[in-house]
């Protein structure tokens, strides 16, 4: 193809802005990048540290696969800038997909969705924009929202005609890029008028260059953002009805990895998701359940709103009763006593910790006094301590509006290795599901360790037996308990 040909297909080559280059924005962008040759996406952010760092050698997530991607394709059809504006004037279709933190303050607080980076960027859109946008909802974010994005655009339009689409995202971190290759369904919510379908079909062609057309699919636009919060309550929901089964488990001599494989065999209900924990983490479950419980209660549906409520309550439950365990069992008191904490991130294969329930049982262990010793093999000590540090809900804000100089959490240590935060412990508590700590010495941590030892394990990653044979007196969620736990109160 000659230089005009060449320069002709970039002026028409469809244009993809992204605003959020988080771990929404940066795989999902990328994968579109990998599978649309024809089609240029630029990744925007306020945040220059997190755009360099996708510049970089060194990207600012871990997800397994997402090298290699982003690899294939930065500086070809994939770029990351900090020219927020220009990017956005240039798109055809624009995704925002910044934070939607729960609100800490004013009205709905502690359950309702902040929209205050949403609405900067739809009336940054408004203001720079002098051409035909779609703009796609690709945060997550209450239902009817798109409504008041709408409205923002359309008061400052100027003459750009607008198009609002739902298009949430179900990728989870640690299998984001499999995710997005393969995903169970791509959702896309829009105006059931002419434009409207028209902006939907220019969407779906999007990501018809790899998802089969059954697998796409479109409604209006309240469903789309309904089904994703739904979605979630859904999935979360199951993890806090096998771990409140966990709990009955353990008080009755049933086994939940037993329960659960038999529950799951029944067709209908499925074996996935079945494993019972420590508590479920992670940015979205439980401030997307905060969020459908505020909107039931604004709906005037109290009972709706209680229901789902409960999913939070046993998690936090859960992870109140695991720290209970570990005081309850270790005759009654920790403080002083060193306790290490294996595995820091939500779940295994991602760096990520936020809303992590390893903040949760380090805090109570700390509450009670204990010294304890963490390793994650992802997760760096500055995050440990800011994560300590950070008020509720203040992590899922911008990194750079976050508490910079947070104050230190005395009677922690970070260690970069399992063996060195159990040395001398008392107690190890298994947080994070990672694969090595099925491979660990444990002989060699025993005999390392202060007697009795305890290994408290909420991810159900070790041999129990094989442990116990070794000597330790060991807690794993819903099982038959330890001879030594069976007479300890649970929660004390
Ligand atoms: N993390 C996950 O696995 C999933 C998250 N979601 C949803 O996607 C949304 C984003 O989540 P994450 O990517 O995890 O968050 P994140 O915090 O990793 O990324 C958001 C990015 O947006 C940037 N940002 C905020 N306001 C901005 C503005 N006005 N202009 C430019 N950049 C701005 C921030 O600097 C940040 O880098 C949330 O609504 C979340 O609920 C949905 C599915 C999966
Ligand atoms: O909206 C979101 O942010 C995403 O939230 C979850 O994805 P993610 O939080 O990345 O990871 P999950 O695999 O769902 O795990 C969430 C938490 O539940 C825990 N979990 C998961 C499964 C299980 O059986 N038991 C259990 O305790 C995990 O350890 C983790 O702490 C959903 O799975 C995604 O579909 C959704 O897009």
């Amino acid at each position: 193809m000659g230089f005009v040909g060449r320069a002709l297909e970039i002026a028409n080559m469809v244009k993809i802005c992204c605003i959020g280059a988080g771990y929404v924005g940066g795989p999902t962008m990328a994968v579109i990048a990998l599978k649309c040759p024809s089609i240029e996406v630029v990744v925007v952010d306020i945040s220059a540290s997190r755009i360099a760092a996708w510049n970089g050698d060194q990207l600012p997530i871990y997800e397994p696969g997402l090298d290699d991607v982003v690899k294939q394709c930065r500086g070809k059809n994939l770029f990351f800038s900090t020219n927020v504006e220009v990017h956005v004037a240039e798109a055809d279709i624009i995704f925002v997909s910044v934070n939607t933190p729960t609100k800490t303050r004013g009205l709905g607080a502690g359950k309702a969705a902040d929209l205050t980076y949403w609405e900067s960027a739809a009336r940054m859109i408004a203001d720079v924009s002098r051409s035909d946008k779609i703009v796609v909802e690709k945060s997550t974010v209450p239902v009817k929202t798109a409504e008041a994005i709408e409205k923002i655009l359309t008061h400052n339009s100027k003459g750009v005609n607008y198009q609002i689409l739902s298009n949430p995202e179900f990728l989870a971190e640690g299998t984001a890029i499999q995710d997005l290759f393969t995903p169970d369904r791509v959702l896309i919510g829009g105006r059931e008028t002419p434009e409207g379908r028209r902006a939907v079909q220019t969407l779906k062609d999007v990501y018809a260059h790899w998802v089969p057309e059954d697998r796409i699919l479109t409604t209006n636009l309240w469903s789309a953002e309904l089904s994703k919060l739904a979605a979630n309550a859904f999935l979360a929901q199951r993890i806090s009805s096998v771990n409140a089964i966990s709990a009955l488990c353990e008080a009755t001599g049933a086994n939940v990895s037993e329960v659960a494989f038999a529950v799951g065999k029944d067709s209908r209900i499925g074996p996935k998701f079945l494993n019972a924990s420590v508590g479920f983490g992670g940015s979205c479950f439980q401030k997307d359940i905060l969020n459908l419980v505020y909107i039931c209660e604004c709906n005037g549906l109290p009972e709706v709103a209680n229901y789902w409520r409960q999913v939070i309550k046993i998690n936090d439950y859960q992870k109140s009763r695991f720290v209970n365990r570990v005081v309850s069992s270790m005759f009654n008191t920790v403080s002083g006593k060193k306790i290490a904490v294996l595995g820091f991130a939500f779940k295994k294969d991602t760096g990520d910790t936020r809303e992590t329930p390893a903040i949760d049982v380090c805090k109570g262990l700390l509450g009670d006094k204990a010294s304890i010793s963490i390793y994650d093999p992802q997760v760096t000590e500055e995050q440990i301590r800011r994560d300590l540090a950070m008020n509720k809900f203040d992590w899922d804000h911008p990194a750079h509006l976050q508490p910079t100089s947070p104050a230190a959490v005395k009677q922690v240590s970070v260690t970069w290795d399992a063996y060195a935060a159990a040395k001398g412990a008392h107690g190890v508590c298994i947080l994070t599901e990672w694969d090595e700590f099925r491979e660990l010495d444990y002989q060699m941590i025993y005999d390392n360790m202060q007697k009795p030892a305890f290994v408290f394990d909420g991810r159900n990653v070790v041999d129990a037996e094989k442990l116990r044979a070794i000597g330790f007196i060991v807690y794993s969620i819903g099982k038959p308990l330890d001879s030594w736990l069976k007479d300890m109160p649970a929660i004390a």
